[in-house]
């Protein structure tokens, strides 16, 4: 599978020097699974401090400030019943649990930019709330050439989750993968991948299953238009 997302220099880029410490293990993890797959799993990922106030904001975000999921880029915002039935609302970072999850995949961009030369720009994130029943069928989060989202990040803010609960994410390897790579919902796993490369679906759940899911942006301003919009 080529990666077109990524120029040759980075296969043979070495770790930036000079990074904080912090979450840099986990990050080169990422880095080096998406040099060589395009994707990356990674469990238990996140500070536990910082998934425990997110799994809390998430909680108590009422269900009236959950805005009906479009799909696509909100400002061409769509309702259609048939692909995706969640809710979702989106981070801005004025809360203080927000400005620290933004403040986590900012650290995270500058780790891949550093590391992999992708140029990524610009960062948006939302909760989501799956309902029992509850899906969001195979799709890619963005079109070569279409959009300027390069890379999706998910994460999940489900304690306890059972096997038989379902609700994974199935990533399929490209368009004619049919059985994919299935992943379990559970809190504190965190998941990316190239946007134009992976077919992805949410299986349906037995029980409600809550995350933010992500997409780091390229800059395609030119002339006449800004980007990101306003
Ligand atoms: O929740 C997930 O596992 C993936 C969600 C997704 O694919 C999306 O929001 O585009
Ligand atoms: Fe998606």
């Amino acid at each position: 599978m080529s990666h077109d997302a990524f120029s040759a220099d980075i296969l043979h880029s070495a770790p930036a020097p000079g990074l904080p410490d912090g979450d840099d293990a986990l990050y080169e993890r990422i880095a080096a699974d998406l040099q060589q797959q395009g994707f990356s799993v990674q469990h238990n990922a996140l500070p536990a401090a910082m998934t425990s106030a997110l799994y809390q904001y998430q909680r108590e975000l009422s269900h009236e400030y959950f805005a009906e999921a479009g799909i696509g880029r909100k400002q061409k915002f769509h309702k259609n019943e048939a692909v995706r039935t969640d809710k979702v609302c989106w981070i801005d970072g004025t809360s203080s649990t927000g400005d620290i999850w933004l403040q986590w995949c900012a650290a995270l961009q500058r780790y891949l930019n550093r590391r992999l030369f992708m140029g990524l720009f610009s960062f948006e994130s939302h909760f989501a709330h799956y309902r029992p029943g509850d899906f969001y069928k195979r799709h890619m989060d963005a079109f070569r050439g279409e959009s300027n989202r390069v890379l999706s990040l998910v994460t999940y803010l489900n304690p306890e989750w059972q096997p038989q609960y379902g609700g994974e994410l199935v990533i399929y390897r490209d368009a004619e993968d049919t059985t994919g790579i299935s992943v379990t919902p559970a809190l504190g796993t965190v998941v990316l991948f190239l946007s134009e490369s992976f077919p992805h679906e949410v299986k349906p759940a037995s029980t409600d299953r809550y995350s933010i899911a992500g997409w780091f942006r390229v800059n395609t301003s030119i002339n006449n238009k800004v980007d990101p919009p306003k």
